[in-house]
């Protein structure tokens, strides 16, 4: 059994799961224990006791620490990515890069432990300065999804130890697998005992737990909505800092004078590739008249040669859907995208592979209007639909008409027009030639509407999340 990291040791538990591989699910990766809430309590305990001692830890002393995290993980790139990919099921060349990304992200928070400064101005009044700056919160919960088991807890772990805080880690129980190795890393380079916890188990045990527990002061939770709004009232039940990153309907425009085989590219990625289970996803393509047709034709051939199989294969491009119960929404959402009369031009069916697994054929429909609930509700699949517009300005307002607001797309090769989507386009993260989805990681990432809530994560941006400001007055 993989333990549960509390106070610095490793410790079992009388429950444990088994982690399946989705390509082949006869193949069990390993048992991980599950955390009851007494074992999810002792963990947030012992990152309360370490707080002081943390937070008044040298920069360089943190800075050597996530330097050797970042050393490690990129040291372990390919063993790492083969777990990714057979915990989660995107394809090994995806597992390899989201796993060099979270080192990338240790080593740039590495560099923040350095960069930390504060500001000193003069008072409005005579004799008196100003300081401003900034202190770690204390115990942060971190929850975190399936979807990027690597990638996700690095951004919000990373940042929360530069800043001098403690975390209680509870990630998706799809993917304790990436969690584990973290934790084992962070504990072999040298984060003191209580620093650093890792409880894996189940979101309602677990997760409550740290959710109602009286010394944790904030909680940084990605996934889907439905947890995210019973996360955000039971911190704001207890007055706690909040951090929210949720789902996405992501709109990719398409407009006439676009680049045809760059838009056909970039719709193909941000659709489909990591099997369309990115919250940055372009699971609608908004498509101008003029260019519709020979869109429609490229990208249908592009989607039927895609192959579909084990992540592990070096020939797939789009791994299984990560569990049972994800494959069930995704035929499911089909099935409605075809009750409202969407026309299905490419895939949607499952398909045999070499193993028992969950592979989905990706699903282009194309006839569809944004009122349809394929184009209202996220997916979280290989599923996309095609709106087709009039114009930019139809386009605009169809990519703007959704609850959601993270990422949005131009494919366009006019400066007017790009320059306008950037200004009007009511999401947090804009592209343009480029698909929806993979960000970078020194740069802010969020977004507006339902898709996010409170500050910003990623980059140096993330200071306003995992620190809190102080402003003194004095008198010298
Ligand atoms: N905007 C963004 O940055 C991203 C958003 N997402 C969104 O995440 C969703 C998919 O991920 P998924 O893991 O299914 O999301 P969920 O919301 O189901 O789960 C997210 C995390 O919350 C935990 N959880 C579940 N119930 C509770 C509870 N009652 N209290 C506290 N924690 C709980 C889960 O644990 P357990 O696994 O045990 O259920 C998991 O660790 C999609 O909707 C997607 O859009 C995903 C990635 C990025
Ligand atoms: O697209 C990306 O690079 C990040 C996406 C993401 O955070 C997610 O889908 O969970």
């Amino acid at each position: 059994m993989k333990p549960l990291l509390i106070d610095g040791a490793w410790v079992t538990t009388a429950h444990a799961e088994e982690n399946r591989n989705p390509s082949n699910t006869n193949d069990v990766i390993d048992l991980y224990a599950h955390a009851g809430r007494a074992e999810t309590q002792a963990a947030i305990e012992a990152a309360a006791r370490a707080v002081p001692a943390w937070a008044s830890t040298t920069p360089q002393f943190r800075f050597d620490i996530l330097n050797r995290v970042a050393d490690q993980v990129i040291g372990r790139k390919t063993e790492i990515g083969t777990l990714l990919s057979r915990e989660e099921g995107k394809t090994l060349r995806e597992g390899i890069a989201e796993t060099e990304r979270a080192a990338n992200i240790f080593r740039f928070f590495a560099g923040e432990c350095l960069r930390q400064a504060g500001e000193l101005l003069p008072s409005v009044r005579p004799g008196v300065s100003v300081e401003v700056t900034r202190e770690p919160l204390g115990v942060i919960g971190i929850i975190t999804p399936w979807n990027f088991p690597m990638a996700i807890p690095s951004w919000k772990i990373a940042p929360a130890l530069c800043y001098g805080n403690t975390v209680v880690f509870k990630p998706a129980e799809l993917v304790p697998g990436c969690a584990w190795v973290l934790a084992d890393i962070l504990q072999s380079a040298g984060v003191p005992k209580g620093v650093f916890n890792l409880v894996t188990g189940q979101g309602s045990v677990v997760g409550n737990t740290i959710l109602e527990a009286e010394n944790v002061e904030a909680v940084t939770f990605t996934g889907s909505q439905g947890v995210g709004s019973h996360v955000a009232q039971a911190c704001i039940r207890h007055m706690r800092k909040l951090q929210l990153e949720m789902g996405g309907k992501n709109p990719l425009v398409v407009l006439d004078d676009a680049d045809l085989d760059l838009a056909v590219d970039c719709a193909v990625d941000g659709a489909f590739y990591s099997t369309g289970q990115r919250c940055t996803a372009s699971s609608r393509l908004i498509v101008t008249e003029g260019i519709y047709g020979r869109f429609i034709e490229k990208l249908t051939e592009r989607c039927r040669a895609l192959k579909v199989g084990d992540a592990l294969d070096a020939e797939t491009d789009i791994g299984p859907v990560a569990s049972a119960a994800q494959l069930e929404t995704d035929l499911k959402y089909i099935e409605i995208a075809r009750a409202q009369g969407g026309n299905l031009r490419a895939g949607g069916d499952l398909v045999k592979g070499s193993n028992e697994g969950y592979f989905l054929r990706p699903a282009l429909f194309t006839d569809t209007t944004n009122d349809m609930r394929i184009n209202r509700e996220e997916v979280f699949g290989p599923v996309a639909s095609v709106i087709r517009v009039r114009d930019f300005e139809e386009a605009l307002a169809t990519a703007n008409d959704t609850e959601f607001g993270l990422c949005s797309g131009i494919m366009t090769t006019s400066l007017r027009y790009a320059s306008q989507f950037r200004k009007e386009s009511r999401a947090g993260v804009v592209m343009v030639n480029l698909p929806t989805a993979g960000v970078d990681y020194h740069v802010p990432f969020g977004g507006r509407k339902s898709s996010s809530y409170g500050p910003r994560e990623q980059g140096r941006y993330a200071a306003e999340f995992f620190s809190t400001v102080k402003t003194s007055y004095i008198r010298a």
